[in-house]
């Protein structure tokens, strides 16, 4: 695995904390975009070589909106860039990780993504990604 790519917030009002995470970072989101297979719409912020992406849920099904129904606002998952994403996915499987899906998906700001089970990673859901060249 190499840097953490990103850091993913659930956040019940994305319009709200676009505004405190512009003033907390010193910068505006350089993008919005939804991803309707995850139910979310996302904002992007750029801080050095890691970006945070805020999360907000689009339907009452999205992974977003149950996280913030039983554990509120905060801190959603890590994701960390990988190189080739299946060779990951077979040595984290093999490893005896949990992969939440068995083949990559399409994930935000051009990535493939796959996302590993937080019983198998001690809480924390992690993400991997690796860019669609
Ligand atoms: C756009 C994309 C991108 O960056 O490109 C994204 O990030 S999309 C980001 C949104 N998409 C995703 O998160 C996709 C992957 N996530 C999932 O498949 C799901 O959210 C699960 C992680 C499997 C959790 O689903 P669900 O809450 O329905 O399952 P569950 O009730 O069985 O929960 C199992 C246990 O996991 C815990 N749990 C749930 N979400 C968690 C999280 N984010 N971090 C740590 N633990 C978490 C629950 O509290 C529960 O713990 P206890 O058993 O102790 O009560
Ligand atoms: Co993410």
């Amino acid at each position: 695995m190499q840097h953490v790519e990103h850091i993913g917030i659930a956040v019940k009002s994305l319009s709200e904390s676009n505004t405190l995470f512009s003033k907390l970072l010193g910068v505006s989101p350089y993008k919005q975009e939804g991803v309707e297979s995850e139910g979310v719409l996302t904002s992007f912020f750029q801080t050095g070589q890691t970006k945070i992406e805020l999360l907000e849920a689009t339907n009452p099904d999205s992974p977003i909106a149950k996280f913030i129904e039983k554990k509120g606002e905060g801190i959603h998952h890590i994701a960390f860039e990988v190189e080739d994403i299946e060779a990951e996915m077979a040595r984290l499987k093999s490893e005896g990780f949990i992969l939440l899906n068995e083949v990559p998906k399409k994930g935000a700001d051009n990535k493939l993504v796959c996302f590993l089970h937080p019983k198998s990673t001690n809480s924390v859901l992690v993400e991997l990604c690796q860019t669609i060249k």
